[in-house]
């Protein structure tokens, strides 16, 4: 026995159903497979005018006109953002016990000479010749070339890719000055050679690539000038005198590195082990204009993955080795193409496509992070820098690359930056950052050692003694043997810079030696996963935006519940005071098994209540009626396909947060809980 009622006539008058307008018909779990989220092409202006009239983010100081680059999250893309955080704290912090970190923003500017950022965190930017406008020199000869080619696509009468909605081509056709006009097919292999590795040039290969293709500023159609280096970071000054600069820091890595020997400590002294930081960061982009994938502020979630450079296998890689990823290496990119191979990660390191275990562990994890929040894996993949791309100290590096409206972009680097930065810092402080391991077996080594008979070396070279003994002192394995052999023999003679010196066994002797050795000490590789979140939390927002088949004007986020800012919605059919004890109970008992749900008693229609959390994208709904009242139900609706169960406010409250934990899915709700249909009700 059910513990619940049907519902009664009734309540079959107020039925939600009927208070919605037919266009929005109730759908039943066998329609499922219908719900077609492809019926309109994907419309950027409408999920932005979606996100603006939902605050998930709206420009920084807007009534004082705003800064181009800064954003203000509202409460939706908040609590959009911190559930991601909150999944990628228990995907990465708590599965890999990592050791997080809150470092500080602003940075003396030492730190980032030593660590290379004042000399080359650097972008190339070009001056409209004429009216002195500033473009980044690699943006516009991609926006430029793409348009060419959209324009000879359009000639030659292919479609459009489906991707690109019409104010993308507008902007498109319009940096082209190229509208519709077919190219020479050698022109059209020379732009897309250029562009498949346009992350490869140099400043002077860009500026040569502008004259090349006559490529012009498209606003203006002046010519552009040479690329010259534009430091992101931000400059800024500690304390009153001026005295001391420093700098909002570019990326949250640098915290890490300083802290590695407290790390180190804290971890027992064992590696591999890893640090990880969320924080913001700053950078300050030559002209950033594409929404949240391009701003100046921004919050970063970074892990630092400290390994022995003899040893960089993973002891979980066992647990991944299987995973599919979409991988467009250096080779690929090389030869103009952009096609992607598809390799389970274990074969990409066993081919030595990617570098080493540890780094193919987490591309494997960043892969089903993504995929857990929602991005949509056919528009994933996995792109290898290009040697001039990668940082010169850098062993390997591969970006995930989402594709959204304005193409691929990158959302999270993933690189093996070998030991460059501890070292860096710690010849520069002479504080030591090394691992210092005890050995289980001491190693025993022998090699040549030279011993000078100090009283005759000093007697016999003078001022020239300190010179030769360094010399010797540097001299390789062989080469002391050799000496060896000669003074055996009675005399030996060496040349520095050009002026001879002749030894003999009384100043000089080369003995073999042994050693013991029972500590191992060495500088830890560093493997680093680098999140952008705005631009996962854009593209995401991309990923899960369509309109409903009947109306386009209804706007949907299918937000995963996960990171859905609201999970359940509870709506109350009638502002009346009956159904308050109802809401409490239904509120308090969501609030208790740790699901956040909002009430909405506005003074709309069910469906208009209804269509507005599906652009907040809150996945379910509790309708509460005048049956709910008498038999103490209530009904659950799904958000994509809108289908509604009806259930005891318990079972609800149980099912759904199942739901919500992931646990079960819709399919299993019909299983467990009846159609709510009215109809039936009341025969
Ligand atoms: N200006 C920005 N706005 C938003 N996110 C950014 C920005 N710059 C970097 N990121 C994010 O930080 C992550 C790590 O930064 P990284 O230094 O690897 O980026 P990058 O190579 O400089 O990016 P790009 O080449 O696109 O400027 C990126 O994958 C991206 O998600």
């Amino acid at each position: 026995m059910r513990p619940f009622l049907l519902p009664t006539r009734r309540c079959l008058k107020l039925d939600p159903f009927l208070s919605v307008p037919c266009r929005f018909p109730r759908r039943r779990s066998s329609d499922m497979a219908t719900v077609n989220k492809t019926a309109h092409p994907f419309d950027k202006t409408r999920l932005e005018a979606l996100l603006n009239r939902r605050f998930f983010y709206a420009p920084a100081f807007e009534i004082y006109g705003g800064v181009a680059g800064l954003y203000d999250y509202g409460p939706s893309g908040s609590s959009l953002q911190a559930n991601i955080i909150n999944e990628w704290r228990k995907h990465f912090i708590i599965e890999e016990a990592m050791l997080e970190l809150d470092t500080t923003i602003m940075t003396p500017a030492p730190v980032f000479e030593t660590s290379g950022h004042v000399a080359r965190f650097a972008d190339w930017m070009v001056k409209d010749s004429k009216t002195g406008d500033v473009l980044r020199a690699d943006h516009l000869v991609k926006n430029v070339l793409e348009a060419r080619l959209a324009g000879d696509k359009e000639a030659r009468g292919q479609a459009a890719a489906p991707k690109e909605d019409e104010k993308d081509k507008k902007k498109k056709k319009k940096a082209a000055k190229a509208v519709a006009v077919q190219l020479a097919d050698d022109v059209v292999k020379s732009y897309e050679f250029t562009l498949a590795q346009l992350d490869n040039y140099s400043g002077a290969e860009l500026g040569e690539l502008c004259r090349k293709f006559d490529i012009r500023n498209p606003d203006t159609d002046n010519e552009v000038t040479e690329p010259q280096q534009f430091n992101l970071m931000f400059a800024s000054s500690i304390g009153p005198t001026g005295q001391h600069p420093g700098y909002l820091r570019p990326e949250t890595a640098q915290g890490h590195f300083l802290n590695f020997s407290r790390l180190l400590e804290f971890n027992n002294g064992r590696v591999p082990f890893a640090s990880a930081q969320i924080g913001r960061s700053f950078r300050n982009e030559i002209s950033p204009r594409a929404g949240l994938l391009r701003v100046r502020e921004f919050t970063m979630a970074e892990i630092e993955h400290y390994v022995d450079p003899l040893d960089k296998s993973h002891a979980r890689f066992k647990d991944v080795r299987d995973t599919v990823l979409d991988l467009l290496d250096r080779d690929v990119q090389l030869s103009g193409s952009t096609a992607p191979t598809k390799m389970t990660i274990g074969e990409a390191v066993d081919k030595g496509v990617v570098a080493n275990e540890t780094l193919g562990y987490f591309m494997a994890r960043i892969h089903m992070f993504l995929l857990k929040i929602g991005i949509n894996p056919k528009r994933l993949r996995f792109r290898q820098h290009m040697a001039n791309e990668m940082a010169h100290y850098a062993t390997d590096c591969w970006d995930a690359e989402i594709e959204n409206s304005t193409g691929w972009t990158e959302c999270v680097g993933c690189a093996d930056r070998a030991a460059y930065d501890l070292t860096v810092h710690s010849k520069k402080t002479g504080h030591p950052l090394v691992v210092r391991q005890a050995l289980k077996e001491p190693v025993v080594t022998e090699k040549e050692c030279p011993e000078f008979n100090k009283k005759n070396f000093g007697k016999t070279f003078k001022q020239d003694a300190g010179v030769i003994q360094k010399h010797v002192e540097g001299l390789g394995e062989e080469e002391l043997l050799k000496i060896k052999g000669e003074l055996e023999q009675g005399k030996t003679t060496i040349t520095i810079d050009g002026k001879s010196f002749e030894l003999s066994p009384e100043v000089l002797r080369i003995e073999r030696r042994t050693f013991k050795q029972s500590i191992r000490e060495y500088t830890p590789n560093v493997i680093e996963p680098s999140f952008g979140l705005g631009r996962i939390l854009y593209t995401l927002l991309e990923h899960s935006f369509w309109s409903r088949e009947q109306d386009v004007e209804r706007g949907v986020l299918s937000l995963p519940p996960l990171v859905a800012p609201t999970k359940v919605l509870i709506v109350p059919l009638s502002a009346k005071e009956e159904f308050d004890p109802l809401v409490q109970e239904i509120s308090s008992k969501l609030r208790r098994a740790g699901i956040f749900s909002r009430v909405d008693d506005s003074n709309t229609s069910i469906g208009k209540r209804y269509a507005r959390n599906d652009e907040l994208g809150t996945p379910y709904g509790i309708t509460i009626d005048f049956a709910s009242v008498q038999n103490h139900t209530c009904t659950l609706r799904e958000r994509d396909i809108m289908d509604q169960r009806i259930a005891s406010i318990d079972e609800v409250i149980a099912t759904v947060t199942d739901l919500v934990e992931g646990t079960i899915d819709w399919e299993e709700v019909c299983r467990r809980l009846p159609a709510y249909d009215g109809v039936q009700a009341i025969d």
